[in-house]
């Protein structure tokens, strides 16, 4: 069988939620400290650790044929290279932001301004949509700090609890793109790789399947179980067990962790007791 390269982020704050997921697949890391490559134990992989901002060149060029990379890294440069997941972990955004004491009435107040950002192909395009020019002063980190210096009126960078901004002294104007960690996925990767491929992203849908899931026992009177399996219609649909007790039994079902709050008031209004909501470690289809 071939050996799939999949590149992850060396260290930063991909690092961590890659290796997880991954080991949430099954798949663990023969890990020596600083190893720049390393192999899975159980599993056709080999891991590569990488730059973030250079993960897309390695797609492009074919020298590994997946990664775990920032969506927004992408955009910005990975023109071409194909996403198979959203993993749901790095959640972030690309903004535009301007100084608080800045009034904003929209994005024709940045014409002619000078933006500092380490994403220029992200804003350069995003302008161009909106018809804007404006002057871009590419820097690397710290992009926050450029309006307070006198580098620039404006900034675009990531945010994601806004606590950069808020200390900068900055406000969110324009949010340009939303991004999360992805798996992304090579053009050049070969049929016999791409076989090992689909295993790994079938494992990864199971983990992510049962990250959005819970699993829900509850008892009630058998009477209540046609309107009760109306709300929680599960998988396929649900177990029904009877309890010693005559007359009543208990339910096991899956729910979807967005709608949990509601299906649970509906399933006390609808007469069920004992509500037991566990997790799922993984869910096969
Ligand atoms: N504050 C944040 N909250 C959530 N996700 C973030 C945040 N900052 C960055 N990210 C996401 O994590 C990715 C990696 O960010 P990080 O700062 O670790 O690396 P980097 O400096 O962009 O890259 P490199 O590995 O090349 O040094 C970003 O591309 C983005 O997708
Ligand atoms: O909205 P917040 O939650 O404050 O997050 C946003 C900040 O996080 C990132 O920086 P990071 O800490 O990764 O530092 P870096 O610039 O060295 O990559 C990003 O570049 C912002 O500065
Ligand atoms: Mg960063």
């Amino acid at each position: 069988m071939r050996y799939l390269k999949i590149a992850i982020q060396k260290s930063g704050r991909l690092n961590e939620d890659s290796l997880k997921i991954l080991k949430q697949c099954g798949i663990s890391i023969d890990n020596g400290k600083d190893q720049l490559k390393a192999n899975a134990k159980n599993f056709p992989l080999e891991i590569y650790y990488l730059r973030n901002g250079d993960i897309p060149k390695y797609l492009q060029d074919g020298v590994v044929d997946c990664a775990i990379i920032g969506e927004n890294i992408l955009v910005e440069k990975g023109k071409g290279i194909a996403i198979s997941e959203k993993l749901g972990f790095s959640k972030c955004r690309v903004s535009l932001a301007v100084p608080k004491s800045e009034k904003y009435n929209g994005i024709s107040d940045l014409t002619n301004k000078r933006i500092a950002t380490s994403y220029p192909e992200t804003t350069k395009n995003y302008l161009a949509k909106k018809g804007i020019e404006a002057e871009l002063h590419i820097i690397n980190g710290s992009v926050e700090i450029a309006p307070n210096i006198g580098l620039a009126d404006a900034i675009c960078d990531i945010v994601s609890s806004g606590s950069t901004l808020f200390k900068n002294n900055l406000k969110e104007v324009e949010v340009m793109m939303k991004s999360e960690a992805v798996l992304a996925i090579s053009s050049k990767i070969t049929p016999e790789t791409t076989a090992v491929l689909d295993k790994l992203r079938f494992r990864i849908q199971s983990v992510l399947r049962g990250r959005d899931s819970k699993y829900v026992l509850l008892n009630a009177p058998n009477e209540k179980l046609t309107e009760i399996t109306k709300i929680l219609p599960g998988m396929r649909s649900p177990t029904i067990l009877p309890l010693a007790q005559e007359g009543w039994s208990s339910m096991h079902s899956v729910i979807n962790q967005d709608e949990f709050w509601d299906v649970i008031d509906q399933l006390k209004e609808a007469g069920a007791e004992g509500i037991l909501v566990c997790p799922i470690e993984k869910m096969v289809v």
